[in-house]
């Protein structure tokens, strides 16, 4: 954490009743910075959001706002506006009350008002809406002027509150990319919750991914997609194949040794510290390849080919092949343990395949205490 943090989470601990569901969580945002909150259901995201906005009140711990310690101001006194998942826009209000709500409250003139909400209705694409009521408008509509009613008081800090999931796929899309043009135009700092990978994954300069009450893991969406530092942040940015391996650390790489399912493979570690013994092998269901076991038969050992180095192959029996779009999709049995992979062209369930798994798909952790048996052998 650092000084010129603008917003400061220090080790807040917030519950309801005897449970805690924050436990001592530290997080700072930078000013301007967009950050996501991605979990999922009943991680501890909301309350989080609330708590930085003020509503849940943390039972040990602190918060920071540019300097001043807000750990006890209260939510209007935080410079700050929150966008809710359920609009909660006034009904009996038109499009300009509403977004003009906030200003009304501070006492602004009402020419300031005006003058405010013509400017933002004209930003939000909402010209010529301002006399309808919420009733009279589209989700994607109702949304914006929530925006809209958030931005006019100029807060220092937006919260999102899963503020897209409401709203149809493709509706979905487009805001998504106007709230962050958006926020990227006006500078605005912004912490969003979402249970969405990808929306986290394009709208965010940082996501923080919690799991139950902490932070497992925080970065770009590039360093958590590519670099994920736990079993739990893999599978949840979509790693979800799990293989069991047995094998021998030497240096910065492990070897297994040739198996039912596999060639001997030398895999690299990458920084990651993993010790002899078993581990598991995750990788996501577009990263490998399906060869047709044939093409390989000629050879023992196809790790030995020229360029694998690092590549883990597994051999397997496809089970069932689906067409989601785009891919086919096939399930391939190694061993007991079912994987998901996809190809170009549909493999019959019933044949003998290969999957290749490049070393930069590959990731690498410790087993789990309960872990499935190991498919391979550690190198003797
Ligand atoms: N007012 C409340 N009283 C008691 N328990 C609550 C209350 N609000 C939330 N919880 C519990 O706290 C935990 C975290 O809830 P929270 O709403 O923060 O999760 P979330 O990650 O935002 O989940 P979701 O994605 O489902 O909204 C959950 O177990 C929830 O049941």
């Amino acid at each position: 954490m650092t000084d010129a943090a603008f917003l400061t989470v220090s080790e807040v601990t917030v519950g309801y009743g005897g449970t805690t569901v924050l436990d001592r969580l530290s997080l700072s945002v930078e000013r301007g910075e967009f950050v996501a909150l991605l979990g999922s259901s009943g991680c501890g995201k909301t309350t989080l959001l609330r708590t930085i906005a003020g509503f849940n009140k943390p039972q040990s711990g602190s918060l920071a706002l540019a300097g001043r310690d807000i750990t006890r101001a209260a939510p209007d006194r935080r410079g700050m506006a929150m966008v809710f998942q359920s609009y909660a826009l006034w009904p009996h209000m038109t499009v300009a009350q509403n977004i003009g709500y906030g200003l009304k409250l501070r006492r602004a003139p009402r020419s300031q008002i005006a003058g405010r909400v013509d400017e933002i209705a004209a930003m939000l694409g909402l010209s010529g809406l301002e006399a309808r009521k919420p009733s009279q408008l589209s989700g994607g509509q109702r949304q914006r002027v929530a925006l809209g009613r958030a931005l006019a008081v100029e807060p220092d800090i937006l919260l999102l509150d899963e503020p897209l999931s409401n709203l149809d796929a493709r509706v979905r899309l487009g805001v998504r990319h106007e709230i962050r043009a958006l926020q990227k135009r006006l500078g605005i700092t912004a912490i969003h919750v979402t249970h969405d990978r990808e929306e986290a994954m394009v709208m965010a300069d940082r996501i923080v991914i919690l799991d139950r009450g902490r932070i497992a893991q925080e970065g770009s969406p590039e360093e958590v997609y590519n670099r994920p530092g736990s079993p739990f942040v893999a599978a949840f940015m979509g790693a979800e194949n799990v293989i069991a391996l047995e094998g021998t650390v030497e240096g910065d790489s492990v070897e297994i040794a040739s198996g039912p399912y596999n060639p001997p493979a030398r895999l690299a570690l990458a920084g990651r510290a993993l010790s002899s013994g078993r581990f598991q092998a995750r990788f996501r269901t577009e990263a490998a390849e399906i060869l047709l076991a044939t093409r390989l038969s000629a050879s023992s050992d196809p790790v030995a080919e020229e360029g694998d180095e690092g590549v883990l192959h597994l051999r397997g029996t496809v089970r069932q092949t689906s067409y989601p779009g785009g891919v086919w999709r096939h399930v391939v049995a190694i061993g007991a343990a079912e994987v998901s992979v996809d190809a170009d062209l549909a493999v019959e369930p019933g044949t003998d395949v290969v999957l290749r798994v490049p070393p930069a798909a590959l990731f690498l952790f410790e087993a789990p205490q309960d872990g499935a048996e190991p498919i391979s052998r550690a190198a003797a």
